[in-house]
């Protein structure tokens, strides 16, 4: 029986404690402290040591909402946090340093320069599934920025919310992160005032939720989703490192990852071989199954476990392995269901759970098909090894990342932004971009007195030879106008002397232009 997140009592803060954390963090980015890079490197390497300390009671933690392996919690969670503090640590001088403007000989009296600063007191809130990497993921860019951070992470993951909670206070500086326990009124409360920035990562619902709330206070907000990624399988690809893979990416904290491979689209004449090689890599990763195993999860809470178990129990496919659930254990076997129609239960939302659908396709343009008639995913992976089929598949569909033959460690690949696109989310972040999602980027300049000698002409009386002057300081010169041949090669219209014209081989069907 695994300590569940019921187990763990999780202390909410009073709603009525939340105006003076809200009103303290105000005060401590007024303060003006952060400014100094100096302190922002200080605090990145309070936090980098708050994890480093305290990974075993981390690693408990995990264990006890998610039953967590202790490599997945360090490999994809605390190492991977610690080395994006280090990141940071290292870019911060060069991230917040004043930029200069492009070099242009009209505008360089100016001196224009484009001045990196905070945006003000952030607000972060987090989900269950990865607790650790998406809360103080964001939080390390948010400080390094100069930021004051307020975070609001999953009442679900109890055991890690609560050890972050318990940690910060110790480690940070309460005028830099002050952390909210709770559920939907203390997240309710938080978004009743104005923030520099909302960072919110969860489900689409409440994504909605959290958008309307910050229309209202102008508080500019990113939002990280989840969604269907798709995996496409070309019989071309090496078979073994891809079923290893892919069985890999759906097995990690059971399932429960939002860049996980959702669904496979293979060709028909290549899925029992596919299937098959999960099959051997199942039974290479598990020889003693995952019933009880301390290298596979659980999960999160008996809510969860239900939806998964009722989509499983509505497939009309083909039950190849798995299957095995057990609801006291909240554990759902790692199950591979093949020859799954596109209609059936296994495709209807997004699964976040060891459950992965094969849906067998004639060929890779049905597959381009299916996934563009779906909401754009979150992350589309393609296994392949021929470069034309990686292209076909990446050049006609749109997604928040596109891999080719691996799968999650976009994440953590630095000089990668991670974001997603439409329904999967909007917004970038990671190391570097997440400095510069937290980032208000003020333009400067300096204009000199001397410049009125030689461009007094923008001052009344206007006349048309100050307006030629004008034209020629702005240094407007287009190139040629493109030729009606041009753009019908594009199907597009052209103007021309004032007349929009679509058929350019005849002047019959030209329309007067707006
Ligand atoms: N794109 C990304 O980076 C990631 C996306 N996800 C997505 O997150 C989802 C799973 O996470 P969950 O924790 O179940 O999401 P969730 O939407 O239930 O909860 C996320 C956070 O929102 C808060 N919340 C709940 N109701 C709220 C309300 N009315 N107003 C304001 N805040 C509220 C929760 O307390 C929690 O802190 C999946 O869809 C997954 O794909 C998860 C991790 C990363
Ligand atoms: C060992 C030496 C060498 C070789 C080094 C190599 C080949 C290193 C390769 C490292 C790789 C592939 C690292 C991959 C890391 C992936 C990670 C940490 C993935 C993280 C995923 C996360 C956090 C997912 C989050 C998901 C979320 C939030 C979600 O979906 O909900 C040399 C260099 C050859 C020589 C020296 C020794």
């Amino acid at each position: 029986m695994p300590s569940s997140s019921a187990t763990v009592k999780l202390e909410y803060t009073l709603v009525d404690e939340i105006d003076k954390i809200y009103a303290s963090l105000c005060h401590g980015f007024r303060s003006g402290k952060l400014k100094s890079i100096a302190y922002r490197k200080l605090q990145l390497l309070q936090l980098a040591y708050l994890l480093q300390d305290n990974i075993q009671r981390f690693k408990d933690a995990f264990a006890a909402d998610l039953g967590r392996p202790s490599l997945e919690t360090a490999f994809l969670e605390l190492d991977s946090t610690i080395s994006d503090c280090k990141i940071a640590y290292d870019g911060v001088e060069k991230w917040a340093k004043t930029e200069k403007a492009p070099f242009r000989i009209n505008f360089t009296a100016f001196n224009p320069v484009i001045r990196k600063e905070p945006k003000g007191v952030v607000l972060i809130i987090s989900p269950f599934n990865y607790p650790v990497w998406t809360a103080i993921g964001p939080m390390i860019g948010a400080i390094a920025a100069g930021n004051s951070v307020l975070l609001k992470p999953s009442e679900l993951s109890s055991a890690v919310s609560g050890l972050i909670a318990e940690l910060v206070p110790k480690y940070m500086d309460p005028d830099v992160v002050r952390v909210v326990l709770g559920a939907v009124p203390q997240a309710t409360k938080l978004l009743q005032y104005p923030w520099g920035h909302i960072l919110y990562t969860g489900s689409a619902r409440v994504a909605k939720i959290v958008c309307a709330a910050a229309a209202l206070t102008l508080s500019p907000v990113s939002v990280e989703l989840g969604g269907k990624s798709p995996v496409v399988i070309d019989s071309k690809c090496d078979l073994m490192t891809a079923a290893r893979r892919i069985l890999w990416g759906k097995c990690v904290n059971a399932g429960q990852t939002c860049i996980a491979p959702d669904y496979i689209l293979v060709p028909k004449e290549f899925e029992d071989t596919f299937v098959q090689a999960l099959k051997d890599v199942h039974d290479e990763f598990y020889p003693n199954g995952t019933k009880g195993s301390s290298d596979f999860g659980h999960i999160v809470n008996a809510g969860h476990f239900a939806r998964i178990k009722n989509l499983l129990d509505n497939t009309q496919g083909e039950i190849v392995f798995g299957g095995e659930t057990n609801e006291a254990q909240l554990y759902i076997a790692p199950t591979v269901v093949k020859s799954v129609q596109k209609g059936d239960s296994l495709m209807s939302e997004e699964l976040f759970g060891p459950v992965l659908p094969i849906v067998p396709v004639d060929n890779v343009d049905e597959a381009i098909e299916y996934i563009n008639a779906n909401d754009h995913p979150l992350a589309l992976y393609v296994f392949s090894q021929d470069a034309a089929f990686k292209a076909k598949v990446f050049d006609n569909t749109q997604s928040g990342s596109a891999i080719a033959n691996d799968v999650l460690v976009q994440c953590a690949t630095d000089g990668l932004p991670f974001g997603g696109i439409g329904p999967s989310g909007s917004g970038y972040y990671g190391r570097k971009y997440t400095f510069d999602l937290f980032t208000h980027l003020r333009a400067s300049l300096d204009s000199p007195s001397w410049l009125d000698r030689i461009f007094k002409s923008r001052y009344p009386p206007y006349t048309t030879k100050k307006e030629e002057f004008l034209r020629t300081a702005l240094g407007v010169r287009l190139p040629a106008r493109p030729s009606p041949a041009s753009l019908s090669r594009y199907g597009a219209a052209s103007v021309t002397n004032g007349y929009a014209s679509h058929d350019v081989s005849t002047s019959r069907s030209r329309t007067t232009a707006l």
